[in-house]
């Protein structure tokens, strides 16, 4: 298949390190080896967790207060959780505002979208990539390349899907090594479980939204376009578009669910019938992202938060237990003659 030379060119990034990882690794068992000395937490009491810049630190009371104030007045009601979907200069802020965040820490890991056909992994991917800066990949539109722009229904039809199915594991194969990506992958790619391999090397997003808002979508585009719904001129492609829908999300639920964000989709206010808007989608997407990344950042750093019982003993052992040591000191402590007596 054309496909590595297609991305080898396409990406210029190179594979990831991850190194902070196999630091972690190396730590522990390093630590916990030596029975004498113990890794016992500094503190359990837990970090207040207000802003970037005062996390590790408790918070002052007084902070605690007026944050606790304002997250009461954003405007949220139980009909409308995110009031701010509805006034782009104020969602804009708060992309902006998660973006700064995220960006610092993120460092490039790759971002996969999953999902049911018509959820928007391809206008949402596109949008996310804009906003930080990776490089936006479509295994659709790569394997359609790939064939010299066949549409994905031709090689379906061709091919068949098994072949479909093999050139997409091989594109997320190739993909996931590179850094600073947001992947939208097709509607079936969580069903090959090796394909998950790949993908939770870096961070994995299920767009998640009702059936009836997908069959809407996909009916709007034209059932052609997607070769597991094409019913050949259905009377009702919207109605055909569900019922095809609504089996396929039941057998793919518990593969969808393995994902590490999951977003949804409903839209509220002006929105309830059409879906939270591509940008909002995008908001949620960044948030939940965020809220990974930085309980990550502070699990890591939890498990860093240790002193070492015993240092002195653990100073003292090397001469103790080094072998040119023992063999220079005789049962009653004094040193042997020879060459260790002379080091
Ligand atoms: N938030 C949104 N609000 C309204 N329409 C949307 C939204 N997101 C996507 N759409 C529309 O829904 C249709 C499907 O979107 P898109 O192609 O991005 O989905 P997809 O998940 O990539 O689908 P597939 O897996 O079939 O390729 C398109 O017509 C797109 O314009
Ligand atoms: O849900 C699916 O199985 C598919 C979704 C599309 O993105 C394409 O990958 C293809 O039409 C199959």
């Amino acid at each position: 298949m054309a496909s590595s030379q297609l991305l080898q060119r396409r990406t210029g990034a190179a594979p990831a390190a991850r190194g902070s990882q196999a630091h972690a690794a190396l730590l522990r068992p390093a630590v916990s080896r030596h029975t004498p000395f113990t890794a016992a937490p500094r503190s359990a009491a837990p970090v207040a967790r207000i802003s970037r810049s005062s996390w590790g630190r408790r918070a002052e009371p007084s902070l605690l207060v007026s944050v606790r104030a304002a997250a009461e007045d954003d405007g949220r009601t139980p009909d409308h959780p995110y009031p701010w979907e509805e006034d782009y200069d104020l969602l804009g802020d708060k992309v902006k505002a998660v973006t700064d965040e995220l960006e610092k820490d993120l460092k490039g890991c790759n971002i996969w979208l999953v999902g049911m056909m018509g959820s928007g992994k391809s206008t949402v991917g596109k949008m996310l990539a804009n906003t930080l800066k990776y490089t936006f990949f479509d295994t659709d539109s790569v394997i359609e390349l790939a064939h010299d722009k066949k549409p994905v229904s031709q090689i379906f039809a061709e091919e068949g899907q098994d072949y479909f199915r093999q050139c997409e594991a091989q594109i997320i194969k190739e993909l996931s090594p590179y850094r600073n990506l947001v992947i939208a992958t097709g509607g079936g790619a969580v069903l090959r479980p090796e394909n998950w391999g790949y993908m939770h090397l870096g961070i994995v997003c299920w767009l998640n939204g009702d059936v009836e808002l997908l069959a809407r979508r996909v009916a709007k585009d034209g059932l052609d376009k997607r070769p597991l719904l094409a019913e050949g001129g259905a009377a009702d492609p919207q109605a055909a578009a569900r019922a095809k829908l609504g089996s396929l999300l039941d057998e793919r639920r518990r593969f969808y669910e393995n994902a590490d964000v999951v977003v949804s989709l409903e839209g509220y206010g002006r929105d309830a019938e059409n879906g939270a808007p591509s940008p909002a989608v995008m908001y949620r997407l960044l948030t939940a992202v965020n809220e990974k990344v930085q309980a990550k950042k502070r699990e890591q750093a939890e498990r860093m938060n240790f002193r070492i019982e015993g240092a002195e003993q653990l100073r003292n052992m090397r001469t103790m237990e080094s072998p040119a040591a023992a063999a220079a000191v005789q049962p009653g402590g004094e040193a042997a003659e020879g060459p260790a007596q002379a080091a």
